[in-house]
């Protein structure tokens, strides 16, 4: 879009011999126009309407309503060349808004298929959380501290039973009571015991708080000497 600006210089008032262009300029004269229509080479004529967006020629609109209420999504991010894009939306003029809804799925990307397993009655993530709140002892401690130093030695000497140690972000946790509620698996989950599996829990989900869900769990902080 563009518009143009026409200012209209007044120097009514102004003192003899100074000069209009040092004055400073009254906006009452200005006046505003939108050429956004006869720019493009659109036939249409220009609205008149300011500031009205026109919207990039690989956008998609579309109209929605959910009640009462209607909205407008515009996706405006950067489409693919026509000859990557199914042949029924490359061929259409990619200004023209995509009017079925055959058109809408075609251009959607798929995101990537989870794998999540579905928990065992009474391993919900629910029922982790009571369990954190009411085992005395989840981590194994037996009268421990919780703040000693540990080294992977150690970690890698607890592999099985109640005691299957691993190392995340730094922490040492025993992670066999959770075996059974891991939303991706207790088989996953093995992946991660006798070692530091920093990486392998960012891999797949780096947004998951074990901060706070291993809370119970904590042994101590990995001795890095
Ligand atoms: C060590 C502590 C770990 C904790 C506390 C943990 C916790 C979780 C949680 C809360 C979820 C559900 C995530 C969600 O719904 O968005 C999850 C899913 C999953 N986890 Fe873990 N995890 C751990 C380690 C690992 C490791 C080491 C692996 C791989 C070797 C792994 C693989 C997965 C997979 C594949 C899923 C399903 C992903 C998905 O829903 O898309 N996790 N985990």
């Amino acid at each position: 879009m563009r518009c143009r600006v026409t200012m209209i210089s007044h120097s009514v008032g102004l003192p003899e011999g100074v000069e209009a262009q040092s004055s400073v300029p009254d906006i009452s004269g200005v006046t505003i126009n939108d050429e956004a229509a006869s720019d493009d080479g659109d036939s249409k004529p220009s609205s008149g309407t300011l500031w009205k967006y026109k919207l990039p020629s690989n956008s998609i609109s579309k109209e929605a309503a959910v009640g009462s209420l209607s909205f407008n999504i515009i996706d405006t991010s950067p489409r693919k060349q026509s000859a990557e894009l199914p042949k029924q939306v490359a061929s259409e003029d990619s200004g023209k808004l995509a009017s079925s809804s055959q058109q809408q799925k075609t251009a959607v990307r798929k995101p990537a298929p989870r794998a999540k397993v579905p928990f065992e009655k009474g391993y919900s993530q629910m029922d982790w959380l009571k369990l954190c709140r009411t085992h005395p002892d989840l981590a194994g401690l037996n009268g421990q501290s919780n703040r000693r130093l540990i080294s992977l030695n150690e970690v890698k000497q607890h592999q099985t039973g109640g005691a299957m140690w691993t190392v995340l972000k730094g922490r040492v946790y025993n992670i066999a009571p959770y075996m059974k509620f891991h939303p991706g698996g207790a088989d996953m989950l093995m992946k991660a015991v006798g070692k530091d599996s920093t990486s392998l829990f960012n891999k797949y989900h780096a947004w998951v708080n074990a901060d706070a869900l291993l809370e119970k769990c904590l042994l101590g902080t990995l001795d890095s000497q």
